[in-house]
C-alpha cells in the first residue's frame, strides 16, 4: 500500500521491498508483481484445497471404515452375557450413525482445525513480527473465546450424549415392534407402540433441541467478542494513524492480517459442536471396543482334536452375573452316540445348562469336559465347530436356501447340502419351489412355515456333521404331520452321534437313554424314562401332566414341588 500507492513513494529502508531487494522497481512493475504474487498465491491455495479435501475426505472414509469393521468384528467377539444385555437399537445406532459422527470429528480436526491451527500461528507470528503491542491488542479477545467454547463444549457434548442414547431407545423400539409386528397387528395393540414411540420421538426431539439451543448460542456470541476485538483494534489504529505513529498502509494491512486472525478462530470455536457431537459418539464406540470379551482362550488352550463325543459336566455352577445363581452341582454324563434327555418345568435351568456345552458361556464352578478335557482347555473355534445347535425357533438368514443350509458348514459342496436336505426332508418342499434351492428366503424366514424352517435348521445342522447335537424342544412348535417330518429328520441327525435333546414331549422321552430332571437349578433325578416313572418322583409328576385334562393339570400344578407351571 504504501510502496506503490502512497505519494510521494516512501521507499523507508526498513521496508519489506527494501529487505527483498524491490526497491529499484518501478511503481507499475512493483504492482504488476503484486497482482501476480496474489493470482499466484489464489491458484496454489485453490490447488492445495482441492488436494488437501480429496486426501482428508478420503483419510476420513477409509478410517471411518475401519472403525466399523472393528466395532461390528468386536461386537461379534463379545459374548453372549454382554448381548443378553443389549438392546439391538443401540448396538445398530453405534455402528452406523455413531460411527458416522466420528467420522465428521475426523475429517474437520483434519481438515480444519489442522490448518486453521496452523494459520492462526502463522498470523499471529506475522502480527508480533509487524507490531508486538498492536497484535497483543488484537489477540486481547482470545481468552475470552476461549473459556467460551470450553462452556459449550462441555455442555454439547452432555447434550449430544443424551440424544444419541435417544437415538438407540427410538431404534430398538423400531426394531422391536416391527420384528413382533405380526403379535401387535393380531393384538390390536399398534395404538400402545404408537403411544411408546411418539413417547420416545418427543425426548429424542426435546434432546436435540438443547443441542440446537447450545449450537445456535455458541455461533453469534462467537461472532460478537470478535466484532470485540475488530472494535478495539480499529479504535487504537485509528487512534495512532491520527498521532501519526502508524502509517494508514500498516494499518490497513492489521486489519487484513486480523481478518486472517479472527476467520481461523471463528472456524475453531464454530466447530465445537461437531467435535463435541463426535467426542460423545465417540466415547460410545469406546465403550463397545474396550469391552473384553469374557469367554476366550486361554493361552495355554489347544486346539480340539476330532471329539468322540463324550460329554461331561462335573459339579457345575452357573449365574448369567456374578450375583445370580442359575445352576448348581450339576453333574450330567453323556457317553458317546447316547441320546441324553433334559426335562423339567420352566425356567428350571435346562436351556442354560445346554448353552455351557458349546461354551457360550462359561461356568462359575466345576467344568465342562468334552473326551475328559477341559472346555476351556481346548480353542472355542475348534470346540463350537463340533458341536450343533438346533432351537425351538429356528433362525434363517437372509439369503438363498442352499446358503442357509450350507451356513455353518464353509465349503459344503452342492451335493452334501442336498444330501443333507434330503434327510431332512427339506428336499420335498424345495423341489416344489420354482427356484429351487436357490429361492431367497426372506429375512428371518418369514416366507417359510414353522416347519419347513425347522427342517432347514437339522439339514444345516446335518451337513456340518458334528459329533455332538444340542436340540433344544426341536418339535415343539410344529403341529402333528410337520413334527413327523422333523423328527424323521431328526432321526437321521441323531444317528452315531451324542445328542441333548431337551424335550417334553413322551415320544422323545422314551427314546433317550438317560433323562435328567431339572428343577431350580439343579438334577434332582436321572434315569430312564421307566424307571423315573416308578420312582414317583418329579419326573412322574410331569409326566402325568401330559395325560390329564387342562382342569386337572391345572389342579395338579399346586403339588409340584416347583409351585410353578410345568412345562408340559
Ligand atoms: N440370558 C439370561 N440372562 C439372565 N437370566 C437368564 C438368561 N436366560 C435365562 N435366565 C434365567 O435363568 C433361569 C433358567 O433359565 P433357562 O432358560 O435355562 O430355563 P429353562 O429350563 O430352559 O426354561 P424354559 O423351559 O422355559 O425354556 C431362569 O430363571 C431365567 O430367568
Amino acid at each position: 500500500m504504501d510502496d506503490v500507492l502512497k505519494r510521494p513513494a516512501v521507499l523507508e529502508g526498513d521496508s519489506l521491498l527494501a529487505r527483498l531487494g524491490l526497491t529499484t522497481l518501478d511503481r507499475p512493475t512493483l504492482l504488476a508483481a503484486c497482482l501476480a504474487a496474489l493470482v499466484a498465491f489464489t491458484l496454489l491455495n485453490a490447488a492445495a484445497a482441492y488436494w488437501g479435501s480429496r486426501f482428508l475426505g478420503g483419510v476420513g472414509e477409509r478410517v471411518t471404515a475401519a472403525i466399523r469393521a472393528e466395532v461390528f468384528t468386536h461386537l461379534q467377539r463379545l459374548s453372549l452375557s454382554f448381548h443378553d444385555r443389549q438392546r439391538l437399537g443401540d448396538l445398530l445406532t453405534r455402528t452406523t450413525t455413531d460411527v458416522d459422527y466420528v467420522q465428521g470429528l475426523l475429517v474437520s480436526v483434519l481438515s480444519v482445525l489442522v490448518p486453521n491451527a496452523l494459520v492462526l500461528g502463522f498470523i499471529t507470528t506475522i502480527c508480533f513480527v509487524v507490531d508486538p503491542a498492536f497484535a497483543f491488542i488484537a489477540l486481547a479477545v482470545a481468552p475470552l473465546l476461549f473459556a467460551t467454547v470450553v462452556f459449550y463444549r462441555r455442555r454439547i457434548k452432555a447434550a449430544s450424549r443424551a440424544a444419541r442414547s435417544m437415538d438407540s431407545d427410538i431404534a430398538s423400539t423400531v426394531s422391536e415392534t416391527f420384528s413382533s409386528v405380526r403379535v401387535m397387528q393380531s393384538y390390536n395393540t399398534e395404538s400402545r407402540h404408537e403411544a411408546g414411540f411418539r413417547h420416545r420421538n418427543l425426548a429424542r426431539m426435546d434432546a436435540g433441541l438443547r443441542v440446537v439451543r447450545l449450537q445456535s448460542a455458541l455461533s453469534p456470541l462467537v461472532d460478537v467478542i470478535i466484532a470485540g476485538g475488530t472494535v478495539l483494534v480499529l479504535w487504537v489504529g485509528a487512534q495512532r494513524v491520527l498521532a501519526g505513529t502508524m502509517s494508514l498502509g500498516l494499518m490497513l494491512v492489521f486489519l487484513a492480517y486480523l481478518k486472517a486472525l479472527y476467520d481461523p478462530m471463528k472456524a475453531l470455536a464454530k466447530l465445537t459442536t461437531i467435535i463435541s457431537r463426535g467426542q460423545a459418539s465417540a466415547e460410545r464406540l469406546s465403550e463397545i471396543l474396550d469391552t473384553a470379551p469374557l469367554v476366550v482362550d486361554r493361552p495355554s488352550a489347544r486346539p480340539a482334536p476330532a471329539l468322540t463325543g463324550a460329554v461331561e459336566l462335573r459339579g457345575v455352577g452357573f449365574g448369567y452375573s456374578p450375583d445370580s445363581t442359575v445352576l448348581s452341582g450339576i453333574d450330567l454324563y453323556a457317553a458317546p452316540g447316547e441320546m441324553v434327555a433334559i426335562t423339567g418345568p420352566t425356567g428350571a435351568g435346562k436351556s442354560s445348562i445346554i448353552s455351557l456345552i458349546p461354551r457360550l458361556y462359561d461356568v462359575t464352578q466345576g467344568a465342562v469336559l468334552l473326551d475328559g478335557v477341559d472346555v476351556r482347555d481346548l480353542q472355542l473355534a475348534t470346540v463350537r465347530s463340533q458341536v450343533s445347535l438346533v432351537l425351538q425357533d429356528a433362525v434363517l438368514f437372509g439369503g438363498t436356501i442352499f446358503d442357509n443350509i450350507a451356513y455353518g458348514a464353509d465349503g459344503a459342496t452342492r451335493q452334501q447340502v442336498i444330501a443333507a436336505a434330503r434327510a431332512a426332508h427339506v428336499d420335498e418342499f424345495v423341489r416344489a419351489l420354482p427356484l429351487g434351492y436357490d429361492t431367497p428366503v426372506a429375512e428371518r424366514g418369514v416366507s417359510l412355515s414353522g416347519g419347513q424352517r425347522q427342517r432347514i435348521a437339522i439339514a444345516r445342522a446335518l451337513v456340518r456333521d458334528t459329533p455332538i447335537v444340542i436340540l433344544d424342544e426341536p418339535t415343539s412348535g410344529l403341529d402333528a404331520i410337520s413334527e413327523q417330518y422333523v423328527m424323521r429328520g431328526l432321526d437321521r441327525l441323531m444317528a452315531g452321534r451324542t445328542v441333548f435333546v431337551i424335550a417334553h414331549r413322551l415320544a422323545t422321552l422314551r427314546r433317550a437313554d438317560r433323562i435328567y430332571v431339572v428343577d431350580h437349578g439343579r438334577i434332582v433325578e436321572s434315569g430312564r424314562h421307566a424307571d423315573l416313572i416308578r420312582a414317583g418322583g418329579l419326573y412322574s409328576r410331569l409326566d402325568y401332566l401330559q395325560h390329564v385334562t387342562p382342569n386337572e393339570a391345572r389342579s395338579s400344578l399346586r403339588v409340584l414341588p416347583t409351585g410353578r407351571e410345568a412345562s408340559a
